[in-house]
């Protein structure tokens, strides 16, 4: 099997005029934190999007988990999706949501149970776990949505601004979990504006602007890459290679 959790080659995907991602080229090695930057509109959430198997590239291929992402089936069992705006029914409790995908997940319910008690106390989400959803707060809903998405154990996780809406403790233990899943040779395709979270985490870097990866490699290379031989911070970088009018294309090469 191959060493590479996510594959993609010259992935693009239009709509009607407008390029969303622009022949994206990734090699992505498995038990990895890829950080997925870019500023709004670069084509982020389309990446993930294909790679999920829930739209389709217009051109390109790609392999998640050694399977073609033209095999929806295929690919599904061995991924988690954390999306902008998690699939979380209201109605029913914290505690009933993660059972209830952990049986669409075919988790043997004992193990279920297990893991779903061990990531609620992790997000200090014991005591509300058999209140209503409904009645969560926007951190609460979040933290069940990241559990939702790593439940099952995928070999990639893809996680939208995991952090989002959370607190500083509760950051802090997401960052920690998201670490621990990587030392469990999770995959973590991990996309964020908050530089700090990709900086701390991230093996690996890529930087998408307007669909096309104009910068690739791990966070001290970007840093140093930066300044010409002077080290910058990670937002520098960011700025650089995103700015409209000081980026020439000639620099566009990602550096892998
Ligand atoms: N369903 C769609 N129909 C038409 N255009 C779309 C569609 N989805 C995305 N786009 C366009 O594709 C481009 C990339 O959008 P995308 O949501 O992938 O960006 P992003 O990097 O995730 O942005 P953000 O950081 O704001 O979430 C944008 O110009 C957006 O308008």
């Amino acid at each position: 099997m191959s060493d590479l959790a996510i594959e993609t080659v010259g992935l693009t995907k239009r709509y009607g005029d407008e390029t969303a991602v622009s022949d994206l080229s990734l090699e992505i090695d498995r038990g990895t934190v890829y950080g997925f930057l870019g500023p709004n509109g670069a084509g982020k959430t389309t990446t993930m999007r294909i790679l999920t198997t829930l739209t389709r590239p217009t051109s390109g291929s790609a392999t998640v988990a050694g399977h073609s992402i033209e095999d929806r089936d295929a690919v599904t069992p061995h991924i988690g999706y954390l999306p902008e705006d998690p699939p979380i029914y209201d109605e029913l409790t914290g505690r009933e949501q993660l059972e209830y995908v952990a049986g669409l997940r075919d988790l043997p319910s004992e193990e279920a149970s297990e893991r779903i008690d061990d990531m609620l106390e992790r997000f200090d989400l014991l005591e509300d776990a058999d209140k209503r959803i409904d009645a969560y707060s926007k951190g609460m809903r979040q933290k069940v949505g990241v559990i939702q998405a790593v439940l099952h154990e995928p070999t990639v996780a893809f996680l939208d601004e995991p952090t989002s809406g959370l607190d500083p403790r509760a950051a802090r233990t997401m960052r920690n979990t998201i670490a621990d899943l990587a030392d469990q040779e999770m995959t973590i395709f991990l996309s964020t504006h908050i530089l700090p979270v990709v900086d701390e985490l991230a093996d690996t870097i890529g930087v998408l602007h307007n669909g096309r990866l104009v910068a690739e490699g791990a966070p001290d290379t970007l840093k140093h890459r930066a300044e010409t031989g002077e080290e910058g911070s990670l937002e520098d970088v960011f700025l650089a290679v995103t700015d409209e009018t000081e980026y020439a294309e000639t620099e566009s090469e990602p550096t892998a």
